[in-house]
């Protein structure tokens, strides 16, 4: 039985400002995580560490640059955010190893998605990857930046996950009225609720992680990190996709 986890951008950071971890969000994240018992692979979003930089840059999923110096600095932001998740993990003893997409993946002139991670071998020797979203090559383009929610998807592909969750910053998926939806089954029943992102954000906000889910087999959870526990405990909180 495989989990995959998002920890979002805006759960994790404060998305207002660059650069900004969110300390208390991080630490209740990751004492939630040690308390996991099935393999889990966790992916983490930009939150104000990619997306500042990346929007700064030009950068998006569809904008591409040669820019080394942009290419880098979403990089090494994102870098960085790993290895404060990474240190949180480890306070709480959770076996977290990483894994920086820029070395393992790319898209091609049509903008497919390839990653080849060691992420099958680490699960079975019992260690937990922690995916940064990041900025990857890409045939004609330069670089373009590759969000947690679409590492998600092709991850969840690969391993044959069980169940999936996206941890945001919003409890779940909002209606019209602004209250959580139990479960989405189709995009074009709910496309009017859904919007971007409050904050700087180059890869969509919410309807692009609807769109993407509902592309996946394995069933889905977007909720806010007060449903954490139960997620890890097998639970389906917030709004159920697919
Ligand atoms: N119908 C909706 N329901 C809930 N949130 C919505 C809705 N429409 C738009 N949003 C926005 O989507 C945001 C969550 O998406 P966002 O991409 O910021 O989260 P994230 O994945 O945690 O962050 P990151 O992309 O940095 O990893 C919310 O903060 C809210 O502003
Ligand atoms: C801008 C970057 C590198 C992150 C994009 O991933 P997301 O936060 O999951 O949307």
């Amino acid at each position: 039985m495989t989990l995959i986890l998002k920890l979002g951008g805006s759960v994790i950071t404060d998305k207002q400002r660059p650069e900004t971890l969110d300390e208390e969000h991080l630490a209740r994240a990751a004492a939630a995580i040690a308390e996991h018992d099935e393999e889990l692979v966790l992916v983490h979003g930009g939150g104000s560490f990619g997306h500042h930089h990346a929007s700064e840059h030009g950068i998006s999923s569809e904008a591409g640059s040669h820019d080394v110096t942009g290419a880098f600095a979403v990089h090494d932001a994102m870098r960085r955010l790993n290895d404060a998740v990474l240190a949180a993990l480890h306070e709480r003893d959770v076996p977290a190893l990483p894994i920086h997409p820029l070395s393992a993946a790319a898209r091609d002139g049509d903008g497919e998605l390839s990653l080849s991670t060691p992420v099958e071998t680490m699960l079975s020797e019992g260690f937990v990857p922690t995916v940064q979203a990041d900025v990857i090559a890409h045939t004609g383009a330069g670089v373009t930046v590759v969000s947690g929610d679409e590492l998600v998807v092709e991850l969840a592909e690969q391993l044959d996950a069980e169940r999936v969750g996206l941890c945001a910053g919003v409890p779940g998926v909002f209606d019209e009225e602004g209250k959580v939806i139990d479960r989405i089954e189709s995009f074009a029943a709910v496309q009017e609720a859904l919007g971007g992102s409050d904050a700087t954000d180059v890869t969509g906000g919410m309807a692009a992680k609807v769109r993407a889910l509902l592309d996946m087999d394995a069933p889905a959870s977007v909720f806010g990190l007060d449903g954490l526990e139960g997620f890890i405990d097998g639970e389906s909180p917030g709004t159920r996709v697919g």
